[in-house]
């Protein structure tokens, strides 16, 4: 990490997957789909939001990246009002791959490189589980691999675990968005203490097992009482995909943050990929629910900045030369 103030930075953050089944709000995955952000402190504040994903975000100074590039600048003591910030995003909207928590930690990483890394990623991982109300996303983003969190609603503790060298993940994005406050708002406010001790149990399991590499034994580990059976209504063919995916050659399933979007871990060693995503396919087609799949990896890496020199190109010629090579 550099602790020289930069003039312009470009930020590249990972997209990542919550809960992974057991554990709500407190496991997190980042995954190999990124968002990048050039930001510099300017005379005017400008936002440019590039390509097709970002509809409907604000291109003023209520900008979430905006804001939370503002409460770096004041938690560090310094003011900077105005900016120019410019994004382009490969991590769909609402979707449960954590754009909320790339926008918010890539801000927090950009706003702290142009200031000289005054604060530390401890101190980031604070400000954005506050902003975020839960860890796990931001966690992932920002340290990258497989993070095990918790927020109390005052302060936010983490351990990352390296992930295993043939874990894959299958994602199926359905082409309807689900506000993960709404997603939020289906869960009951108290749950039996039999699901309690299921999702502990569960929980504990899964993080043993990622931790050993035991990969078979991720789909007793992958099951949740505590918010999937409330969350099922809301994604059509859900509950089919949680029953009967580890039959087609998943390793485990499970709704990727809070939805609509499907998880599945496989081994990349596996034979039966065209069989897997082929089955989550044609069960939601069957719902009417047209999904886009992805084959994605974990991100090992979490967010990461780097100085930009005057004569570098703007994101947009990045963007088309880099990241649509
Ligand atoms: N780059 C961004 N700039 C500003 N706001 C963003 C950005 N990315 C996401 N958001 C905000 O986050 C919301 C989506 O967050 P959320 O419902 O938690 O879903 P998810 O994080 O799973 O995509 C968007 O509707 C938008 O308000
Ligand atoms: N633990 C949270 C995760 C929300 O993730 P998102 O990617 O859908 O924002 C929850 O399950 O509500």
């Amino acid at each position: 990490m550099s602790y020289k103030a930069v003039q312009k930075v470009r930020v590249k953050v990972p997209a990542s997957t919550a809960n992974l089944g057991p554990g709500f709000d407190s496991l997190g995955m980042a995954l190999n789909l990124y968002a990048w952000i050039d930001m510099a402190i300017s005379e005017q504040t400008t936002i440019d939001l590039i390509g097709d994903q970002m509809h409907g975000i604000p291109t003023d100074k209520t900008n979430l990246i905006y804001k939370v590039a503002q409460m770096v600048f004041q938690e560090a003591g310094v003011s900077h009002p105005e900016l120019s910030i410019s994004m382009y995003s490969d991590i769909p909207l609402t979707r449960g791959l954590g754009s909320s928590a790339s926008a918010i930690v890539g801000a927090l990483a950009g706003a702290n490189a142009l200031i000289g890394n005054k604060l530390t990623e401890y101190e980031l991982f604070q400000i954005a589980s506050r902003l975020e109300k839960h860890p796990d996303n931001v966690g992932a983003s920002l340290f990258g691999g497989i993070v095990v969190a918790f927020w109390d609603g005052e302060k936010a503790e983490s351990i990352r675990i390296e992930p295993d060298p043939n874990l894959e993940v299958l994602v199926a994005i359905p082409a309807f968005q689900l506000a993960t406050e709404k997603a939020r708002g289906v869960m009951p406010k108290q749950v039996a203490m039999k699901d309690a001790v299921f999702n502990l149990s569960h929980s504990s399991l899964l993080v043993a097992a990622l931790i050993t590499g035991n990969l078979g034994m991720i789909r007793h580990a992958m099951k949740d009482a505590l918010h999937q059976p409330y969350r099922a209504p809301l994604i059509p063919g859900m509950k089919t995909l949680l029953e009967q995916a580890e039959n087609h050659g998943a390793l485990g399933v499970a709704l990727s943050g809070a939805g609509p979007t499907m998880l599945a871990l496989v081994d990349q060693r596996s034979s039966r990929k065209a069989e897997l995503e082929g089955f989550l396919k044609e069960t939601l087609a069957k719902e009417g629910i047209e999904a886009q799949t992805l084959w994605l990896k974990p991100s090992r890496e979490g967010v990461t900045t780097t100085a930009l020199q005057e004569n570098d190109g703007d994101l947009q010629s990045f963007v088309d030369k880099e990241v649509h090579a």
